[in-house]
């Protein structure tokens, strides 16, 4: 279990782990994208949030009437947690590999929802332990699981950069492929755990005000995650100013390989709509990583996890749905797609009140 793949090269500079400045998107667009929305046949400010969203598509394309949305990407980041044989999670460790086979054969709810909403998915195996034989998705693979962070470092220094590497990379290909829209997913036994106890090292909360029950632990699993996230959060504190030691200490590389992603999206001018959980501790490490990521996601959804609601306040963002989704695999994200494509073409598509000859309101 949790053997080195061996491929991250121990010599590699920190340099090449820093991520670009941010730019913010543009104000000038988003007030323009308003203005526009004041204009359309429609009583001002009557499609509410949708027309904030629009507005915030608008700056980040940099123009005040978006661009329809033409290819939304999900990334999958698949990866075993040590800390998952503690007895943290319902469900036995090996089954994070067969849940990598069932998003590659299309049967999992992210394979639905997204092809309801218009998006592909692909999937990366980051860290799962597939015991000796390597899946279809291997390309990124920095080592089978990670360590249990309740008692050992999850990843070393040089794993930590070659899972960041590795998220940058992906984010890379995708907007240089095309895409225009992206969702990071989470898939691995054990996640909620970890991604408990990152949210609770970086928002300051107690350890049983962050655990839920993740994919459904019983009673006596909810009493082995909480200790486990008490003696994970002990090993944290020590390192919290350091996001690079912290994803070293408590993360995993899948949850490195995201904030990673997350941070390079917005280095790219890209959007991208923000899942649950462990999406949002990604995304706490991401903005430490890369300032000012933040203004470039926005929150799909608040998922059931208790962790989820502190992220969201960390991150002062606003979910668009409360479905009590609790699913991670980036469900919420997808299913808050359609939201995003309405908001973009409604700016776009809409008729103006002087084009329909209806009078604008009075003053
Ligand atoms: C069938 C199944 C499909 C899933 N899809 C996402 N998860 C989610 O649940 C897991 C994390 O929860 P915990 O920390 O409790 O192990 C991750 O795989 C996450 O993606 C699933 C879990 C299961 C069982
Ligand atoms: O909200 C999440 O990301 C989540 C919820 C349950 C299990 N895994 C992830």
């Amino acid at each position: 279990m949790n053997a080195e793949i061996g491929s991250p090269d121990p010599d590699r500079s920190l340099a090449d782990l820093s991520f670009d400045q941010v730019a913010q998107p543009d104000e000038l667009a988003r007030a323009e994208a308003l203005r526009r929305h004041s204009m359309l046949v429609k009583p001002p400010g009557s499609l509410g949030r949708l027309e904030e969203l629009g507005a915030w598509i608008a700056a980040c394309q940099g123009r005040p009437t978006p661009r329809p949305f033409t290819r939304a990407r999900v990334i999958v980041f698949a990866g075993d947690h040590g800390v998952a044989a503690r007895g943290v999670s319902a469900n036995p460790p090996e089954t994070t590999g067969e849940l990598l086979g069932t998003v590659l054969a299309g049967g999992a709810a992210i394979n639905v929802l997204a092809s309801t909403a218009g998006a592909t998915v692909r999937v990366v195996d980051i860290a799962v332990d597939t015991d000796g034989a390597e899946s279809a998705v291997s390309e990124f693979k920095v080592r089978r699981g990670s360590g249990s962070i309740d008692r050992e470092d999850a990843l070393s220094d040089a794993e930590v950069h070659a899972a960041l590497l590795a998220g940058r990379q992906i984010a890379d290909a995708e907007v240089d492929g095309g895409a225009d829209l992206l969702v990071a997913a989470d898939l691995g036994v054990g996640g909620s755990t970890v991604a408990s106890t990152l949210v609770a090292a970086l928002t300051g909360a107690e350890p049983v005000a962050v655990i839920g029950r993740g994919s459904g632990v019983d009673d006596n699993g909810w009493m082995r995650k909480a200790a486990a996230v008490r003696d994970a959060l002990r090993r944290a504190r020590a390192v919290l100013s350091d996001p690079v030691a912290l994803l070293r200490t408590s993360g995993g590389a899948d949850v490195a390989a995201m904030a990673g992603f997350l941070a390079q999206a917005a280095v790219r001018r890209t959007p991208v709509l923000l899942d649950g959980l462990t999406v949002g501790a990604a995304a706490l490490v991401a903005e430490e990583l890369a300032p000012g990521a933040r203004s470039w996601w926005v929150a799909a959804h608040r998922s059931s996890e208790p962790a989820h609601a502190m992220v969201l306040e960390h991150l002062d963002l606003e979910p668009l749905l409360d479905l009590d989704i609790r699913l991670g695999e980036g469900a919420g994200a997808a299913a808050a797609l359609p939201l995003l494509f309405m908001s973009a073409r409604l700016l776009a598509e809409v008729a103006t009140r002087e084009q329909a000859g209806v009078p604008d309101p009075e003053a």
